[in-house]
């Protein structure tokens, strides 16, 4: 054999590994680029804020809905992205109230090893109101608990444990109190304008993961969002709001530096959503708690300004329910300075602390409207006051 046969056997697939290298290397970065930039919107000046997609992976893995291929849908001819279609959220709660029984010691399974004693004692009694109070149901409630229960079982003659327990369940969801309207406010207040819902509360009581589990549920009742990362201040804020976007198609707003005026990224997310139509934009804020005046106002000038293209529907406040009384105090400077119209307690799963439904409604007079029950993406469910009880029953 002469020497072009003797280099033609492995010439040929060295240059097929050539070619297909050219190729990749100009399609990857087109596909990274994912879901390309909104169209530019009309009377916004600030080049500081832009407007980016993105297909990043990776915002809490577990428990992602069933994954679907969707075209991206600006028509540029970019390649499809791949988004997940989020879990319904009719029977979340169901599903998930499990993991509020979990914890080490169920307030549930506490107040009816009480309760199932016979003759209860005054000790009894004081045991129950110990057991409310240190699953953080605070005094003003706990002592109404065991009044209405006192007087029940004295009245009706209850010993049966399955009575007992029916009793117990009952005075629970009154305390819980199944009459507040919890509805997450997500329809636009004036025609041709979007649902504004600006979240708000302190840095690691799990906000943005909230803001992106929020997303999901949204999208899995059909509507258009648009997140805005109004959170500058800690620079990972943003690439994470926008990761949990990305993966259910939903796009994010954001600042292209850190520090930028949370205001003005609000501004443009809302001026965004109206212009293109969204039927809900997601506000993440910082909401840094170093004192209330600066806190005031940096929350006064986001409501002033995203007021200015469309009225705001909704102010969640989130709070971390494994941190008590802390909770409580931040809640209270929030309620205050925020005009909170809905809570979102997290991280519900594996505390003993689930009392602080009760507290939290009490101190601010506004519901608990949805509740995070794990890390997975789709942990966050619609509050009811009758499966929580159930739940905490176990
Ligand atoms: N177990 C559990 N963990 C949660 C829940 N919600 C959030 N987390 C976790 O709490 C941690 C903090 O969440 P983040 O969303 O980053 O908190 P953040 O308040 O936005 O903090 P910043 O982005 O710094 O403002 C993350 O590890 C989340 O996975 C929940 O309902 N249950």
């Amino acid at each position: 054999m002469g020497p072009v046969t003797d280099v033609l056997p492995w010439l040929i697939p060295l240059l097929v590994v050539v070619v297909l290298g050219a190729v990749a290397a100009l399609l990857v970065p087109r596909m990274r680029r994912g879901t390309p930039p909104p169209p530019p919107v009309e009377g916004v000046e600030r080049p500081t804020v832009v407007s980016t997609g993105s297909t990043d992976e990776g915002a809490g893995d577990e428990g992602a809905g069933e994954v679907s291929t969707r075209s991206s849908d600006e028509g540029d001819g970019a390649p499809a992205v791949v988004v997940e279609r989020p879990e319904p959220v009719a029977g979340r709660f169901v599903r998930l109230r499990d993991r509020l029984a979990r914890s080490g010691s169920p307030l549930g399974a506490r107040l009816l090893a009480v309760l199932s004693r016979d003759h209860l004692t005054e000790d009894d009694w004081d045991e129950l109101e110990e057991t409310l109070l240190l699953a953080d149901v605070g005094a003003g409630p706990a002592g109404e608990l065991i009044d209405a229960l006192r007087t029940r079982v004295r009245v009706q003659g209850v010993s049966d444990p399955a009575a007992v327990r029916a009793l117990l369940r009952e005075e629970l969801i009154a305390l819980v109190d199944p009459t507040m309207d919890r509805e997450v406010r997500t329809d636009g207040a004036e025609p041709g304008t979007p649902g504004v819902v600006l979240v708000v509360g302190v840095n690691g009581t799990g906000k943005t993961t909230t803001v992106g589990k929020l997303a999901r549920v949204l999208v899995a009742e059909d509507k258009s969002v648009v997140l805005g990362a109004a959170d500058t201040f800690r620079a990972a804020a943003a690439d994470q709001l926008q990761t949990w976007g990305s993966r259910v198609g939903v796009h994010t707003v954001r600042a292209d530096r850190d520090g930028a005026d949370p205001a003005a990224v609000a501004f443009d997310a809302v001026k965004h959503g109206k212009a293109t139509g969204a039927d809900v934009v997601l506000v993440d804020t910082a909401g840094r708690l170093q004192n209330k005046a600066g806190l005031m106002d940096e929350l006064g000038k986001i409501t002033r300004v995203v007021t200015r293209e469309a009225p705001l529907t909704e102010v969640l406040l989130v709070l971390d329910a494994t941190t008590g009384q802390n909770g409580m105090q931040q809640a209270r400077v929030f309620g205050e300075v925020a005009g909170v119209t809905g809570i979102v307690l997290t991280k519900l799963d594996g505390t003993a602390k689930g009392g602080i439904v009760v507290a939290v409604q009490r101190a601010l007079g506004v519901p608990v409207k949805l509740v995070g029950l794990g890390e997975g993406p789709d942990d966050l469910a619609p509050f009811d006051a009758e499966q929580f009880v159930d739940g905490i029953l176990g």
